[in-house]
């Protein structure tokens, strides 16, 4: 069986972070693992409050596994500090990690925030340059390229900046574009287009977490990173479609859309 690690915060509801990406590997029937950032109370209208697990804990976890089950592929979502931060990037480097999707993860939909400002430096200097794919959103992209994005032009010229300036693919998602929702990858100078269409469905609480995974879970499965993403936006899309409905604010996807007469 496939393998993949999540090194990412856990979301006491159950739709975003390292819940959303256990259940979206356990749906490629890839073996799910976990190194867990920090702890979030939240639900789906909102965060209370944040504890970060230490350095040395996360350490720890990035050590039990990477010295047993080892991962066909790294996702990254949720990190913080610029602590955790270092604190990954010497561990992924030292067990010579494969496969890694950096997250960018900055603001929650619900608005807040899950990365302190000051570590946008240290995520530039060390996580973004060991990846291999980058799947930013509008907002993100902004932050990582310093450019504002209105357009389709707009989204290829800072996919395009941030791929040369971390030499890693970028997939620029376009959940926050008001018409489609069309993601563009960028990759080796060239640039592909993942078209879908809007579906009016207000609970996207976990999308960008549950794609990125989806990413991860099929790159661990020896899919090409065009095919990954592919299947991964067929999978969010799938997920979106299935109309879950929980919570009072932005709730969660389902993960069982794919599963045979769960209900
Ligand atoms: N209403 C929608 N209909 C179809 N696809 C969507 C919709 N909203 C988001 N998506 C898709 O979900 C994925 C995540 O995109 P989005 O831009 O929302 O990321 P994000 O902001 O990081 O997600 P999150 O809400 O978890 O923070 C992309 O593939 C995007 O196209
Ligand atoms: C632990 C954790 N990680 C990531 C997100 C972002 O997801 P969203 O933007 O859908 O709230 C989140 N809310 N919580």
């Amino acid at each position: 069986m496939r393998t993949a690690l999540t090194i990412a915060g856990s979301d006491s509801s159950g739709g975003a972070g390292i819940q959303a990406d256990i259940k979206t590997m356990m749906a490629h029937h890839v073996f799910g693992m976990s190194a867990i950032t920090a702890l979030t109370a939240q639900n789906t209208t909102g965060v209370i409050d944040i504890m970060e697990v230490t350095p040395k804990f996360l350490e720890e976890e990035l050590q039990c596994i990477f010295t047993d089950i080892y991962p066909d592929a790294v996702k990254i979502g949720m990190v913080s500090s610029a602590e955790l931060m270092e604190v990954i990037a010497r561990n992924l480097k030292k067990y010579n990690a494969k496969k890694i999707v950096v997250d960018p993860v900055m603001v929650a939909t619900s608005g807040a925030k899950l990365m302190e400002d000051t570590a946008i430096a240290t995520l530039k200097r060390t996580l973004l340059p060991m990846a291999d794919l980058l799947t930013p959103n509008i907002p993100e992209a902004e932050v990582l390229a310093e450019m504002e994005i209105f357009t389709e032009e707009d989204m290829i010229a800072a996919a395009q900046k941030i791929s040369e300036a971390y030499g890693c693919a970028v997939l620029c998602k376009g959940g926050h574009q008001k018409n489609d929702a069309n993601d563009l990858l960028y990759q080796n100078g060239t640039f592909r287009w993942f078209r879908g269409r809007r579906i009016e469905n207000p609970n996207t609480h976990g999308t960008g977490c549950t794609l990125s995974s989806a990413i991860a879970s099929n790159l661990a499965k020896g899919f090409s990173m065009e095919e990954s993403v592919e299947n991964a936006k067929n999978y969010i899309s799938g997920a979106l479609e299935a109309m879950l409905d929980l919570g009072k604010g932005s709730g969660p996807m389902d993960h069982a859309f794919r599963v045979e007469g769960v209900y």
